[in-house]
């Protein structure tokens, strides 16, 4: 649904260039939500803004449902842009108009009649848990309830697509909770495709289901979220279930959608080993549960131990 192919953006900043995107690759299939992790500066913003073409790639291409975007002059990009919706951290709603006003704006601009675009409006306040607040303006609603316009307003054109730019960012926790919720809804039964950049962790694990890990204007690792907690030396692993640096000998366990099998048990039976639990994290990720386990096991056969623990499709990695 989005195919991004050696993206890059290099800024201008009094004389000195700034490398924002050093040949970014990204592959958003339809109907997923996608998350870009990333610290402040690895180059998020310039990459969302990349993908509907707010910023001019310095090199590269980007196509969105198909269309090469990078190729289109301004006014079939403009038509382009309208399949595409936008929300942002700090709403950016019209102050001087009411709720309903602000959803009506973009389809004021499409030129949608009044009777069509009241019909509409309706709908879309409906949809994102509005329906009362047609008439208040934004300063009289709370932050959640401003995301929700911005929601609404981004789904007027009826994308295929919604970029979401550290859109529960400015929110507290609970309220971070419920627009996940929402986007989650609205991806599940609209088919709404959904990138999304953060730097929370908590919001890749509450909705993505693949994930890119940004750094310095590169993506380190990317897949699907079961895919990369089992891939070898994962950064989004080692985030996701911090441990400390592992002790010479000691065995660090992934799993991913197993946490109520045996395993441990059946290994001290099989193999007579002794197993010390040194350290250990479980998190609900994507949907599954997923966990980081570090032991240490000794006696009985330890080598056979840790084949059959591979064997049952564990990650394995020892210390050396
Ligand atoms: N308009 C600009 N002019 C010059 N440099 C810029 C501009 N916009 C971004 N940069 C630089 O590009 C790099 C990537 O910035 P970007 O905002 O994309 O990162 P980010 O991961 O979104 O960070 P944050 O979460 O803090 O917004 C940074 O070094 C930033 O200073």
């Amino acid at each position: 649904m989005i195919d991004v192919s050696g993206l890059r953006k290099v800024y201008r900043d009094r004389g000195r260039e700034v490398v924002a995107l050093g040949g970014v690759d990204l592959h958003v299939r339809q109907g997923e939500i996608f998350g870009v992790l990333g610290q402040s500066g690895a180059g998020k913003s310039t990459l969302l803004r990349c993908v509907n073409l707010l910023e001019r790639p310095t090199a590269g291409t980007v196509s969105v449902a198909g269309r090469e975007l990078t190729a289109l002059g301004e006014a079939d990009l403009r038509r382009a842009r309208q399949r595409i919706g936008m929300i942002h951290q700090h709403f950016a709603l019209l102050s001087s108009r009411t709720v309903a006003g602000n959803v009506a704006f973009p389809l004021e601009v499409m030129d949608v009649g009044r009777a069509e675009r009241a019909r509409r409006v309706a709908e879309l306040l409906e949809l994102v848990g509005l329906a009362g607040k047609a008439g208040a303006y934004p300063a009289q609603l709370s932050g959640g309830q401003k995301q929700r316009v911005g929601i609404a307003r981004a789904l007027a054109g009826n994308p295929s697509v919604l970029l979401s730019d550290e859109a529960t960012s400015a929110l507290d926790p609970g309220t971070t909770q419920s627009i996940l919720a929402l986007l989650k809804n609205l991806n599940r039964e609209l088919g709404l495709t959904i990138l999304l950049i953060t730097h929370e962790m908590h919001v890749v694990k509450g909705i993505c289901d693949s994930v890119a890990v940004m750094r310095d204007g590169l993506i380190e690792e990317s897949g699907g979220i079961a895919e990369l907690i089992a891939r070898p030396g994962s950064r989004l692993a080692a985030e996701l279930f911090p441990l400390p640096d592992p002790e010479p000998g000691s065995v660090t366990v992934t799993f991913t959608g197993r946490a109520d099998e045996p395993v441990i048990s059946e290994v001290v039976r099989k193999f007579d080993v002794d197993v010390s639990i040194l350290g250990g994290a479980l998190e609900e990720v994507a949907g599954v549960s997923a966990g980081r386990l570090r032991v240490r096991l000794t006696g009985g056969e330890r080598a056979a131990a840790l084949d059959y623990l591979t064997g049952r499709g564990l990650l394995v990695e020892e210390a050396a």
